[in-house]
């Protein structure tokens, strides 16, 4: 927790004004009291209304500037608490961006999400309870321990007995329940992980009737969330009424003893009320120091979770004076001879994971050449295209672009040769052109309309009522599977990749609109290096090579023909689809 508080030095004024005022106003507290004790002992006992009445006025106005105080130091702590809130999500969110796709996985979407909001939340409630009771509670306890003490010192001793005591029911129930917190917070994570999973899959549960099934499977993380929280709230239970019981007790002590000493003329009516105040004053100060208590308890487990993501470090990171230049002439394939990737004896296994998703690839890759990459599901064909532009580094071996390893280039600079379409089609709320400008922000409307005509998408594009500047709803739910694919496509090529990463990307295209895509890019895209990913063997048919991937390990790699006739793998995918 300490980490962040770094964050509250931007809030110098609001940590230093709020529990100021927050200490004039609990002074005041200890006050009124005396004032009270007055009344009795003087305006009470002699009649005396116009005493009364000044002493009423005075608590009237303490109570009023207290109001006026505990304003002041309210918006202080509303201030620093949104304030740091909002820097410490800020970062938070910028640090998460920073990470690497392996540490994203890591961690979880749902995770993620609710440490960015919940956590920090719960972090922000504690920077404002530290400004407005940090010093108010103590400062209460103790001044209401001080001035009993100046009253009756022997009578005052209860106080040096009931505040063990209760610290120690305090104690006891926080160690109980502290437990519970952390596993609540992993609790919120199941809830959230499963919120995500069925709003986004909604159609795929109501396509398989699984509503019933997923209403369930929400009802039970979400009962599981409660029943933690009904679990801490028997065991806080006991703490009001236990506090409460020790005190009243303490007070009937008070009551008893003072009533005897009132009674032997050593102490007045009004001390024995004045007394009794302090101690109700004790009592609650004590409550609310439970409370923050657990404040600070479920603040410090956010904390923890928040200090993690900080604290993890992108595993892909940039060597000191990295190569930023990478120069890749327009040259067609024929006119060139070193290959501009080599993957070399490249082994990857995901972070966590035991086993090789990829064993020992080898391919050079020359500009300008079209690679087709097939193999069943799972067998390794998005791994090794994400390789290309260092979303993971290989476990083993090489992969050299421009005889260079990857390691000595920006990681900028690389992913900008890419045009990058993955295999689920991503689009996001905003307008046609918006999303193409995604990848190249200055994109003129000639630019934004080649890339249309040649992912193929025109047609439907101009036949929308707005056109480029039809909206998008949030996911592209308003478009066809299709269109949303084609519209990934054109926006991948809009910024002219020399490289062109399609993961799967013709899945949902009819094999017409396949074929004319593909002799599109061949005419359109002649100097870009294409890496088509694909179940179907037409696509990748007349690819330059082709990659078989079998299991992570490569089954084959050449010409269609000599595939066909040399790759057994190849065949089986071939004879099954072309049949
Ligand atoms: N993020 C990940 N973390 C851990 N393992 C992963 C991850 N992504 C994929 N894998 C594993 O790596 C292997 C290869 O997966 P990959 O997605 O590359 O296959 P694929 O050939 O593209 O499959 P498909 O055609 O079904 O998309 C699989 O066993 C998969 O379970």
């Amino acid at each position: 927790m300490l980490k962040l508080a770094r964050y509250l030095r931007y809030f110098k004024k609001e940590v230093i004004i709020g529990p100021f005022f927050k200490l004039l106003e609990a002074i005041f507290e200890l006050i009124v009291p005396i004032v009270m004790a007055s009344i009795i002992d003087v305006g009470i006992k002699n009649r005396d209304t116009t005493f009364v009445l000044q002493r009423g006025g005075i608590i009237l106005l303490l109570g009023f500037m207290g109001l006026v105080f505990a304003i002041i130091c309210q918006y202080s702590a509303a201030r620093a608490s949104q304030g740091f809130g909002t820097m410490v999500r800020n970062d938070l969110y910028a640090h998460i961006n920073s990470l690497s796709h392996g540490e994203i996985d890591k961690f979880g979407t749902s995770t993620l999400i609710t440490i960015l909001t919940n956590d920090i939340n719960q972090m922000q409630l504690a920077v404002a309870m530290l400004i407005r009771l940090v010093v108010r509670v103590p400062f209460l306890i103790i001044g209401a321990v001080v001035m009993s003490m100046i009253l009756d010192l022997k009578l005052s001793l209860i106080f040096l007995i009931v505040a063990p005591l209760v610290s120690a029911v305090i104690y006891l129930i926080m160690r109980l329940s502290v437990p519970y917190y952390r596993v609540r917070q992993k609790m919120l994570d199941k809830v959230s992980t499963i919120t995500r999973e069925n709003l986004s899959g909604v159609r795929v549960i109501r396509a398989f009737s699984k509503q019933d099934h997923e209403i369930k499977r929400f009802n039970k993380a979400n009962n599981d969330v409660a029943d933690i929280a009904i679990n801490v709230g028997k065991i806080s239970a006991f703490l009001n009424p236990a506090t409460f019981a020790i005190l009243n007790i303490a007070i009937l002590t008070i009551l008893w003893f003072g009533g005897g000493r009132v009674y032997t003329g050593s102490l007045t009516q009004g001390e024995v009320i004045a007394l009794t105040n302090y101690m109700t004053q004790i009592s609650l100060a004590l409550v609310v120091l439970s409370n923050l208590v657990v404040i600070f308890t479920k603040a410090a487990a956010s904390a923890n979770r928040i200090n993690m993501v900080f604290e993890t470090e992108a595993s892909i990171q940039e060597i000191e004076r990295s190569l930023t230049d990478i120069k890749i002439d327009n040259k067609e394939k024929s006119m060139t001879e070193q290959a501009l990737i080599s993957i070399d004896k490249v082994s990857f296994a995901y972070p966590g994971s035991d086993e090789y998703a990829l064993e020992d690839i080898s391919i050079d890759i020359r500009q300008g050449e079209v690679i087709g990459i097939i193999g069943g599901t799972g067998s390794g064909k998005s791994t090794l295209v994400n390789l290309l532009p260092r979303f993971y580094d290989v476990t083993k071996g090489e992969i050299r672009l421009n005889g260079i390893p990857l390691q000595e280039y920006s990681i900028d600079s690389i992913r900008k040769l890419f045009g990058i379409v993955t295999q689920k089609a991503v689009l996001f709320s905003g307008s046609i052109s918006d999303n193409l400008r995604f990848s190249k922000e200055d994109a003129s409307l000639e630019e934004i309309k080649w890339a249309i005509e040649v992912a193929q998408a025109k047609d439907f594009v101009e036949k929308l009522p707005d056109g480029y500047d039809t909206l998008i709803n949030q996911g592209g739910r308003n478009l066809s599977g299709g269109q949303r694919q084609r519209l990934t496509i054109a926006r991948a090529l809009v910024r002219k990749p020399k490289i062109l990463i399609l993961d799967d990307s013709f899945s949902a295209l009819d094999y017409a609109t396949d074929a004319r895509l593909r002799e599109a890019l061949s005419k359109n895209c002649r100097d870009t290096t294409v890496l088509i990913v694909s179940q179907r063997a037409n696509t990748i048919k007349y690819a330059d090579q082709i990659i078989v991937l079998d299991d992570g390990k490569v089954a084959g790699i050449g010409k269609h023909e000599d595939l066909y006739k040399s790759c057994h793998v190849y065949k089986e995918i071939c004879d099954s689809q072309l049949s």
